[in-house]
This record gives C-alpha cells, sequence and structure tokens, in this order.
C-alpha cells in the first residue's frame, strides 16, 4: 500500500489474502491439513465466549474497576435513538416521541450548556456542534423501545434508529456548508445518512470495500434521502487503503469508521463474529488495517482539513494506538503535522445521555453501562496543518 510504503503493502497483501475476508477457494495447503482435522473434531467453543474471555484478559486491566458494569451492559440489550429524518415530511414525529418521554439528546445538551454559560458568564461549549441533527432517546434507565419508523407520503422513513453514540463522531466532524466528505468506510450507511443530515454536504463521497453492504447503503440513501439529495453522494467500492491514490488532499471533512471487533455483537452473537478460531488472523490484523485505512484517511484530507477515526470497541489498541501510530507515520513518512483536537466538551455536553471513559489520552470512549446502555464508541479527530 502506497500510504506505508514497502512493508504497508506487503501486510496489506497478507490481509487481503487473510482467512474470512476472501481467501483462495479448494484444499487447504498441507501443512494445515492437521490443524483442520483437529477443528473438525475438537468441542467448538462459541465465539462469544472467546470474545469474553479475551474482553474479561484485557479490558479489566484497562478499565479496572468500571469493567464488570460494562460488561453487563455489553451483555445487556442496547439502546437505541430515533434519528430524525430532516428530508420526510414528519413534522408529527417529535411530539409523538416527546409524549413517549424521549427528547432530542443533542438540542437537550445545546439548551443546556447555553443556560450554565449565561449563568457563569462563560463562553459556550458547543460552537462546534451542529443543531441540524436531531436524534431522540429516552432518559436513562428508560429502556422503552422505539416503534419502526414509518414512511411519508413520498415514502421517505421518518427516522432511523441507530446506537446514539455513533453520531458523536459525526458530531465531532463538524461539517460546515458546502464542505467536500468523504466516508471512507460507510455501509451501511449509519453516519452517511447522519453526515446528509446536517444538510451541509456540497459532495459527500460514501466508500466501502464490501458490494453486499454497499448495496444496504444504496437501500438507505432510498429509503431516507430525496433523489436531489442523493445525486450529491457518490457510491463506491474501493478498497479504503487506494484512497489516497483515487483523490488524495482534496475533502474538507474526512471520516473512517474502520471495521474493528466490534465489541458488543461480538460478546452476544455467533454469526459472523470475528472471534471465532478461523478468523483469528484477521482479528490479529485489524489494527495494521486500521491504521492503513486511517493513513489513507489522512491522505485524502486536504490542507486545514479534518479526519475523524471511531471504532465501536473498547480495545486500545484500536483505539489510541492507532491514532499515536498514525501521527508518528505521517509525520515521519509524509511530512504531515496533525493536530488532536480536544473533544473533551463532549464529556461535559452529553454527560447526561452518555457515559464516558474519562482516561483517554486523544480522543473520547462511550462506555456501555446498564443505565445508558449505548457505546462502546470511540472517537478522535486530527487536523490536518
Ligand atoms: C464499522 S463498519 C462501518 C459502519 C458505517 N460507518 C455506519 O455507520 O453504518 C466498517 C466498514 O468497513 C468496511 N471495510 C472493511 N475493510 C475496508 C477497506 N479496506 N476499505 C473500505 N472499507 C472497508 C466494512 O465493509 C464495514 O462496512
Amino acid at each position: 500500500m502506497a500510504a506505508l510504503g514497502g512493508r504497508g503493502r506487503a501486510a496489506a497483501a497478507l490481509l487481503r489474502r487473510a482467512p474470512g475476508t476472501g481467501a483462495a477457494p479448494g484444499a487447504a495447503p498441507r501443512r494445515h491439513r492437521h490443524k483442520e482435522k483437529w477443528a473438525a473434531t475438537a468441542p467448538r467453543i462459541p465465539s462469544t465466549r472467546l470474545a469474553l474471555h479475551h474482553f474479561d484478559t484485557s479490558y479489566s486491566l484497562h478499565l479496572g474497576a468500571l469493567w464488570p458494569s460494562v460488561r453487563a451492559g455489553l451483555l445487556c440489550e442496547q439502546k437505541y435513538g430515533a434519528l430524525l429524518n430532516n428530508f420526510a415530511a414528519a413534522d408529527h414525529v417529535p411530539e409523538e416521541l416527546e409524549l413517549l418521554n424521549a427528547t432530542d439528546f443533542i438540542s437537550e445538551a445545546l439548551q443546556k450548556a447555553e443556560m450554565v454559560a449565561q449563568a457563569e458568564m462563560s463562553p459556550p461549549l458547543c460552537t462546534s456542534i451542529s443543531s441540524k441533527i436531531k436524534c431522540y432517546t429516552f432518559p436513562r434507565g428508560d429502556i422503552t423501545r422505539f416503534r419502526p419508523a414509518r414512511p411519508d407520503g413520498l415514502g421517505l422513513l421518518d427516522y432511523y434508529l441507530m446506537d446514539a453514540a455513533s453520531l458523536l463522531p459525526v458530531l465531532a466532524l463538524h461539517v460546515q456548508p458546502d464542505d467536500f466528505v468523504l466516508d471512507l468506510c460507510a455501509a451501511p450507511g449509519g453516519k452517511t445518512l447522519a453526515l446528509l443530515q446536517t444538510g451541509f454536504c456540497g459532495h459527500l463521497a460514501a466508500n466501502d470495500v464490501s458490494i453486499s453492504r454497499t448495496k444496504r447503503l444504496h437501500q438507505i440513501l432510498h429509503s431516507y434521502v430525496p433523489r436531489e439529495v442523493r445525486d450529491t453522494v457518490s457510491v463506491t467500492s474501493y478498497d479504503g487503503r487506494d484512497w489516497d491514490q483515487v483523490k488524495g488532499g482534496t475533502f474538507h471533512k474526512v471520516l473512517v469508521d474502520v471495521p474493528c471487533t466490534t465489541d458488543r455483537h461480538s460478546a452476544v452473537e455467533e454469526d459472523n463474529n470475528i472471534f471465532h478460531r478461523r478468523r483469528t488472523k484477521e482479528r490479529q490484523m485489524l489494527p495494521m488495517l486500521q491504521l492503513q485505512l486511517l493513513m489513507a484517511g489522512i491522505l485524502a484530507a486536504r490542507p486545514g482539513g479534518a479526519v475523524v477515526y471511531s471504532t465501536c470497541s473498547l480495545s486500545p489498541l484500536q483505539n489510541e494506538c492507532v491514532v499515536e501510530r498514525a501521527l508518528d507515520v505521517a509525520r515521519a513518512q509524509f511530512n504531515i503535522t496533525l493536530h488532536p483536537e480536544d473533544l473533551s466538551h463532549f464529556r461535559t455536553l452529553f454527560q447526561d445521555t452518555f457515559s464516558f471513559f474519562s482516561e483517554c489520552r486523544l480522543g473520547e470512549l462511550v462506555l456501555p453501562h446498564l443505565t445508558a446502555n449505548f457505546g462502546p464508541m470511540y472517537f478522535c479527530k486530527l487536523r490536518r496543518v
């Protein structure tokens, strides 16, 4: 891969051949046959158990006394938020949701911050948050579920149900009018839809290497976005690691929402679980893939542009370590200076809705919690000088 030089290219080639990511068909090489025979006869340990064992070992060290409650959150039903579709004729929906005691957590936090700022005669915390995105959540401890989304007269659905913490990386990107925005790993498209809800994207490039997942992205765009806005979105299926070779240095804002161990999914779902023994190599190579994608995102941003890196994992190896490594690589190999932007005001603003981990150095991390069962969601913002 060009972004990381020869060694990166070799690692990228390795990744492309990794098990579970499109290995060549046919018989296994001779040296692996005994392993397959063993695997066929050995009692199968559920992938969820392997995942929990791994999490218990590593996250109890990383999160300390917080881990038991985070673990309980991971194993219980997650909470959703309803991202309002500004493109649908759904003026009645806020009232309907408010009657159920749900509130738009973003405008609520902004109003509260403004009141505090006025009372303390201090500058408001919230100048960099887009108030056009509206997402309803039920209060802490309230586990009411939202009804399924409904179509308006033109067939556009009224809201999109998603982990409300997934909006934080989008808010951190702070899209401005006419920005050219790249969503490098976009499918199935929750964050792409949120980016469009800002109403500010001059052009949005939504890319994902997976053709089947890009189909879901197309479906979401068709279900939520009118044609004239869809026309400002280009959907592609490149390997994101090669993006800099396609359109380097052109975007004002880049979202790099990388594949990760999807901790909540891995703890409870056997299907498509990355802790399956067959996917060990793929899992071990994730930080390298994440670094390569982040580097490609950095190279796609124009000078002065911003990159937000995000994962839905608690793993420091997939979060802060990847960002630290990217800062080093950018400086040493590309002479690019990046400034990590302070996002700690998110912790203050959204403390009523989310539980944040207070010990991240570069980004912010939402921790699952039984009373606020969103996340995990790590996000970090880098500005290219
Ligand atoms: C965490 S998911 C993205 C979720 C999406 N941003 C959303 O909000 O709906 C990570 C995505 O990365 C994609 N991906 C994996 N490897 C990639 C690569 N080399 N280039 C581009 N996308 C990749 C996967 O297909 C997957 O859809």
